[in-house]
């Protein structure tokens, strides 16, 4: 299956209208220049309104300048304090115990040449200082994209992983200076696949995101907090991670944390905010995740920046339209010229800045993962099913992001064999592939489970599984066997309260999106359990299961996860199935035939029926061709007996449509409402036909086809499914015209 996209990206402005850095930008100003006078006009102003003969400290004049100027930046505290220290140390103002005043234009001249000495201020306590700031001209600006001093390595405990508290790194001061970002046009902002590297790397694209992200937060989830930085290690990632770094110290974040090597998978950044305490109590309220999911990496392929909220789950509706519009009306971003932070090596860099402390803790990527999985999981009873010599195992991570977690899991954790890990070394250009676990790019994985033709005559592993570039998809495999991503949610669910500790008490309800097959609506119904059909796009179950609604959901495009994080989970899957799995066997693994996925999947459709499922892709067609093709089927369906009739005309062998719709949903938790969400013929036997346009298609339109027909006959689930679904695809094309709209007399992929 050739999927393109990552649909959490924002899609960031035109880079055209965006200027250079200047050569030495020495005033820092605001974002709202054209409204707002410049900072030392506001701050004399507030001093002057304050009138106090004592002078006024930072706290008055700031709260002065809030009252008469109610739209300032959200940096503002930042801006403030800088130019309080530019003014002071110019000679503008004077310092006396903590106070800020006017000098006196009578007090006798000065001895000497040059600025007046500073008065001390009195430090906060536990603030660690920099060194002195040279004299004369301010630094330049760094290049932003000079390229990442490579790493050194730091000598770690025998254990691989360095114990206790990560040592103290260097102290440096920060001090934000800020950049124009010109006025940008802004373009069509949500899913779709992310953009190029070659346009990421343009002059002040990527700080345009980053600044309209920060302008878009509130300014308690900047001013003091804690912020994630990481992604899955594609090319550009070590670039954009140290900017990102020195616009956060700039917009008064308080510290960053980053997976060593800038390594953290989405489902990781997730378990990070939600689980992660660091070594001074600090919780993180978002993440910038870098990342293109399941799009090839290097420098010629894609990259890819989202935003993740306290949650751990990806920037709702609300904000991703605040950024949107921020990144065409931005002028400016902030960034502080401080060093780069070495990334390779765990511990805490401290830089003393204007505003007090900024740290960047850089921490192992896995070790929070890691405890999170041992507390959902069975890890004793997945070891010892991997520990039995009858039962063979094999991960390929397409040399994503998901090989650190894999090694330190499957390895080290659950004891299996180095041997059984594939692509597990993540790379910037995912070894040349397409790091999208599917049967189309798996092809390794693919051939070793003896599913392709280039399969050797060694009998393959009994359970193979991938994941994509960030780790949040997964593929499950059987022994020569393919488990569809609609049966794989189906099948964990039925199985979740037995097999899976964390779902012990049972569960609160599943959900899947409504073009995945209606596999776990059965089970839903079998078990009573509450059930949820929403759009395509992991954010609807983020709704429902913040509001306690919702335990397991999954997506017919490779996704499938449950309420521990707020992301879809690629590992998770997998032990999701080691755990049923080992379950199932646990009498037999020393003795008598091993339980296989196939016998699970097969014993699943014995007892709720079988889904028979398909996807057409029809990709890069012509898009004004495919909106003319579902107006086609939307104008069709306020007539059911004339669809009838074309059907009947069609195939007598199929069941007749008795409901005909375009997908509507409203979300149960906040009321909104997502019209347009696919087109949808229901038949009397339940089979359904979807026709969606992906969100996350390349170039033109992608036309995406499900075909699904529910057999409930035991005798009758062991079909092949193309074989079983051939009358339903026949109406299905003839219906929609298919060719004639588009031109196209086969789909570029079937998955
Ligand atoms: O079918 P598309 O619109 O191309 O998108 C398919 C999928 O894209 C991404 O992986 C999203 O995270 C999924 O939630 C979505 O199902």
């Amino acid at each position: 299956m050739a999927t393109t996209e990552d649909p959490t990206n924002p899609q960031l402005p035109p880079v055209q209208a965006l200027q250079e850095l200047p050569q030495a930008q020495q005033q820092l100003q605001q974002t709202h220049s054209s409204i707002l006078p410049q900072y030392p006009e506001m701050i004399m102003a507030a001093i002057e309104a304050l009138d106090d003969k004592n002078g006024s400290n930072k706290s008055a004049i700031s709260k002065q300048i809030e009252s008469t100027y109610p739209d300032l930046p959200a940096a503002h505290t930042t801006l403030l304090s800088h130019h309080l220290n530019k003014m002071k140390q110019s000679g503008q103002l004077l310092m006396v115990k903590n106070n800020y005043m006017k000098p006196d234009p009578n007090a006798p001249p000065k001895r000497g040449r040059g600025r007046p000495p500073k008065p001390k201020a009195p430090v906060p306590p536990g603030t660690v200082i920099g060194p002195p700031r040279p004299r004369g001209r301010p630094p330049k600006p760094r290049d932003p994209f000079a390229p990442v001093a490579s790493p050194k390595k730091k000598t770690t405990s025998g254990s691989g992983r360095p114990r206790g508290r990560p040592p103290k790194k260097s102290n440096t001061e920060a001090a934000p200076t800020s950049a124009p970002a010109a006025q940008a046009k802004g373009v069509k902002r949500g899913r779709g696949r992310p953009p190029k590297v070659k346009v990421f790397i343009q002059p002040n694209y990527l700080q345009n995101f980053v600044q309209s992200t920060f302008n878009a937060l509130t300014a308690e989830k900047v001013r003091g907090a804690t912020l994630v930085v990481s992604g899955d290690g594609r090319y550009y990632s070590k670039p954009a991670i140290q900017i990102i770094i020195k616009m956060a110290a700039a917009n008064g974040v308080r510290r960053v944390w980053v997976g060593q090597n800038g390594l953290l998978s989405t489902p990781a950044v997730s378990a990070v905010i939600r689980e992660r305490v660091g070594i001074d109590g600090s919780k993180a309220t978002g993440a910038f995740i870098l990342t293109a999911s399941h799009n090839p990496g290097g420098p010629h392929e894609d990259f890819g920046i989202k935003y993740n909220m306290e949650n751990g789950g990806p920037a709702p509706e609300g904000i991703t339209d605040k950024i949107y519009e921020n990144t065409k009306s931005i002028k400016e971003y902030l960034i502080a010229d401080l060093p780069d932070v070495d990334i390779s090596a765990i511990g805490v860099t401290n830089f003393g800045g204007p505003e007090g402390q900024f740290d960047v803790e850089v921490f192992d990527s896995a070790s929070d993962f890691v405890k999170l999985m041992k507390s959902i999981f069975d890890f004793e009873s997945i070891r010892k099913l991997l520990s039995c010599p009858k039962f063979t195992f094999c991960y390929d991570a397409l040399h994503g992001v998901a090989g650190a977690y894999a090694k330190r899991i499957f390895v080290e954790e659950l004891g299996a064999q180095e041997s059984s890990l594939l692509n597990c070394v993540p790379k910037e250009d995912f070894g040349g592939g397409h790091p999208d676990p599917n049967l189309t790019y798996a092809k390794e994985l693919v051939a070793r489970m003896g599913l392709s033709k280039s399969s050797s005559q060694v009998e393959p592993p009994e359970f193979g599984a991938a994941a994509d570039g960030d780790a949040d998809r997964n593929m499950i495999l059987g022994k020569r066997f393919f488990v569809t991503p609609s049966d794989s949610v189906a099948i964990i669910a039925a199985n979740a309260v037995e097999a899976i500790p964390y779902f012990s008490a049972g569960l609160k309800g599943v959900a899947r999106s409504m073009p995945t097959s209606a596999a776990l609506d059965v089970v839903a119904k079998h078990l009573n359990l509450k059930f949820f059909e929403v759009p395509t796009g992991w954010k609807f179950f983020g709704n429902l299961m913040d509001a306690g609604l919702c335990s397991i959901c999954g997506e017919e495009s490779f996704g499938t996860g449950s309420d521990h994080i707020r992301e879809k989970d690629g590992i998770w899957a997998v032990l999701a199935w080691l755990s049923i799995l080992a379950d199932k066997n646990k009498e037999n693994l020393n003795g008598g035939k091993l339980v296989t996925v196939e016998d699970i999947v097969r014993n699943h459709w014995a007892t709720y029926g079988r889904h028979y499922y398909t996807r057409y892709d029809y990709e890069n067609v012509d898009a004004s061709a495919a909106k003319e093709l579902m107006a086609h089927l939307v104008k069709l369906q306020p007539s059911l007996g004339e669809v009838n009739e074309i059907v009947k005309g069609i195939r007598t062998d199929v069941s007749k449509v008795v409901h005909a719709d375009e997908f509507e949903y409203k979300d149960p938790v906040d009321g909104s409402i997502s019209r347009h969400q696919g087109i949808r013929y229901l038949f009397e036997d339940g089979s359904r036909l979807v026709f969606r346009l992906s969100g996350t298609g390349s170039e033109g339109a992608t036309i995406r086809l499900y075909i699904e027909q529910y057999e409930k006959d035991s005798s009758k689930t062991g079909r092949d499914s193309q074989e079983a679904l051939a009358p339903l695809v026949e109406v299905a094309l003839k219906l929609s015209k298919m060719q004639e709209f588009t031109g196209r007399s086969a789909p570029t992929v079937i998955t």
